[in-house]
């Protein structure tokens, strides 16, 4: 759970409550580990906890009581601390013990109140103690970011605010900059010229429950945070700023089905595959029919369908145009093309949606596609076409030229794959004029608002994917009110930045396809499901089975991508867990060597890849999630 589920900071401060009634120190505990990973960031930047200068920036609250206490912990291990206070006041008790460890204390803020300190200073010395303050931070090892948390109230004001811009200044430009000297020796060490960041439990400035970003913020190399992940740790923009994660175990007692947010990991998306047994054939494994490809952009049905073949379905059907169709059938002569009985579809890569020909692709995905209109009630439209009961109708993959044929409102067995600038068309069509940087700056709410107005499962494309869809579970979590009951939100950054090439989109839309066929028969077992079976099996026709299965899609891309590339930098990598005990040490999560912490990894950017090399990866890819069922059959 703390590796997966991201909690609101409302649950989390509710779920401290209990062990802060019962005297259980969770500020020290999360200040050991805190002060245990800047340890190990030092030494990871070559130097020792005695010769290292920290530099932390303080704010009035506990997340800059986190950051004393840690700090006092540093200077008793003999390095040079100095905390910037930069709000009204410093956390009494962890100040006093950082003082008394031999730590330094410099007021930036002018409002500050704090014993014995010379506060309410006028303009010309806030001039002279942010010069100072400057240097400090150019001159720092690590800067430890301990100015707001869960308690951070909107944009970043006054004083928290000119620090972070500063400290932006300084790790954009670095030291070159500041002494007008070229410290980079050109052989790579020059990296370690700038200090490296460590957010206390979040990245002061941004939006904790919504991962916006509404003004001066601070970028981390490294985030510990404590109890659980916070929704901003693991959604698009706030997710790019927080660098490596550590979660720090306080014994937190959350409640899984409250987590507003999923990481899609290795585990969830081998529990979505399906095995073939040995009674199984090709049509009970699976089969999944494509409407993709178009005269002019043929490849797109190629590729969509080369991925649905190799994602583990029976059969896969092609309904392209002509010139797809051969192109399709000498690339995968396996292919059924024509008509069929299928438990999926994929939709829309290559298709142009103005193509308003009669045999066009485009006709037949909207005459698709309005066989999954609804009412918003839920209740599937009649209106022009024959009736059919929502449970019974297979889920779609509709991608690229498709979207702008989706009816106003569908059922949720319909995953949308919209990049930001198709998520911002379909807003803007449906009445929620969007532009793309709009889309960009709160992913997470406009995927919500869409699948909120459509009904659809919505996957929205990045560097770290989001899929929305209906869980039928949910109670409607989201702090700000956005999601509808029933939301659920997974993500999935397993990919690299290669991944962003020409056809990739459709080698996604094709394997998800095949996944939600496979799912689809696996629940459908027609000849023998008794009426209750296949009515139980049509309640689960929605989520989380599918938007699941969509996360498992963009995760097998994603690893797709970084076997075919070589690359192993991407949005979302496995947050390092760090257990602690309130009294005692820090244990690092015993499946994390010491070279792959966040902070000390050797890193590989690869090579460019095409959409083919995904293809080819993708049977490595299903292995190595197969394998797992391996194990826990062994296990059981
Ligand atoms: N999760 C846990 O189990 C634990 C969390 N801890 C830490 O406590 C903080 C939350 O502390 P809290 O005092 O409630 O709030 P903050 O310190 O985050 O912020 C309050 C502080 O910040 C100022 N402030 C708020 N918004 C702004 C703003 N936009 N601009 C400038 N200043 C702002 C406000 O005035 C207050 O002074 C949590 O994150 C953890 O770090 C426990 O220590 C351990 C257990
Ligand atoms: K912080």
């Amino acid at each position: 759970m703390l590796r997966t589920m991201a909690f609101t900071s409302s649950d989390v401060r509710a779920a401290e409550r209990p062990l802060l009634d019962r005297s259980v120190p969770l500020m020290r505990m999360a200040s050991r580990a805190l002060a245990d990973v800047c340890r190990s960031v030092v030494n990871a930047r070559g130097s020792e906890v005695e010769r290292s200068s920290i530099v932390i920036l303080a704010g009035a609250g506990n997340n800059g009581g986190d950051g004393l206490y840690a700090g006092s912990l540093l200077a008793r291990s003999g390095a040079g601390v100095t905390v910037l206070a930069v709000g009204t006041a410093l956390h009494d008790a962890a100040a006093r013990s950082l003082m008394r460890a031999g730590g330094r204390v410099l007021v930036v803020d002018p409002r500050c109140r704090i014993p014995g300190f010379d506060t309410g200073f006028d303009d010309a010395e806030l001039r002279l103690r942010l010069t100072a303050s400057a240097d400090l931070l150019l001159h720092a090892d690590v800067v430890m970011d301990a100015m707001t948390g869960i308690g951070s109230k909107g944009a970043l004001t006054g004083t928290a605010s000119v620090m972070a811009d500063l400290l932006a200044e300084i790790l954009h430009d670095g030291r070159r900059c500041a002494d007008g000297n070229d410290d980079n020796d050109g052989n790579g060490e020059g990296a370690h010229d700038r200090p490296t960041v460590v957010a206390v439990d979040v990245p002061s400035g941004l939006g904790v429950d919504s991962g916006t970003v509404p003004g001066a913020s601070i970028t981390a190399d490294v985030t510990v945070t404590f109890g659980a992940l916070k929704p901003c740790l693991v959604v698009p923009p706030v997710c790019y700023r927080r660098g490596g994660l550590v979660v720090v175990d306080l014994g937190l007692d959350l409640d899984p089905g409250r987590a507003v947010v999923r990481r899609m990991d290795a585990s969830c998306a081998s529990s979505r595959l399906v095995v073939p047994g040995a009674g199984d054939m090709k049509y009970s494994r699976g089969v999944v029919g494509l409407i993709t490809g178009s005269q002019r952009y043929p490849g797109a049905g190629v590729l969509s369908v080369s991925a649905a073949a190799r994602s583990g379905c029976g059969m896969v059907r092609y309904l392209g145009p002509r010139r797809a169709q051969d192109l399709v059938l000498q690339a995968m002569p396996e292919v059924v093309v024509g008509k069929g009985h299928v438990q999926a579809w994929t939709v829309g890569c290559g298709v142009d949606p103005d193509d308003h020909d009669d045999d066009s692709p485009a006709s037949a995905v909207g005459a698709l596609l309005r066989h999954y209109q609804t009412d918003d009630g839920g209740s599937v439209s009649t209106t022009g076409v024959e009736p059919m009961p929502p449970v019974s109708m297979p889920p779609v993959c509709v991608d690229a030229g498709a979207l702008d044929l989706l009816p106003d409102h569908v059922l949720p067995q319909v995953v949308i794959t919209p990049h930001a600038g198709e998520l911002a068309r379909l807003l803007t069509r449906m009445g929620h004029p969007r532009t793309v940087d709009a889309v960009l700056d709160d992913p997470w709410g406009n995927a919500v608002l869409v699948h909120r107005i459509t009904g659809a499962t919505v996957l929205l494309k990045g560097a770290m994917t989001l899929v929305v869809g209906d869980d039928g579970q949910g109670d409607g979590l989201h702090p700000d009110g956005a999601h509808p009951d029933g939301a659920r939100t997974m993500v999935s950054g397993a990919g690299p930045a290669w991944l962003s090439t020409a056809g990739s989109g459709d080698v996604l839309a094709g394997l998800i396809g095949s996944l939600l066929a496979q799912w689809r028969a696996s629940r459908e077992s027609a000849d023998d499901a008794t009426a209750e079976e296949r009515s139980s099996a049509g309640k689960d026709r929605g989520c989380p089975a599918v938007t699941e299965i969509a996360a498992a899609g963009a995760y097998i891309h994603g690893l797709s991508g970084r076997m075919a590339s070589g690359c192993d930098v991407c949005a979302d990598a496995e947050p390092l867990i760090m257990r602690v005990a309130p009294v005692g040490g820090v244990t690092r999560d015993s499946s994390t060597s010491s070279d792959r912490v966040p902070w000390n990894r050797a890193r590989s950017i690869g090579h460019p890849i095409v959409a083919s090399d995904l293809i080819e990866q993708l049977q490595f890819v299903l292995a190595s999630l197969l394998r797992r069922h391996e194990d826990d059959d062994a296990r059981r």
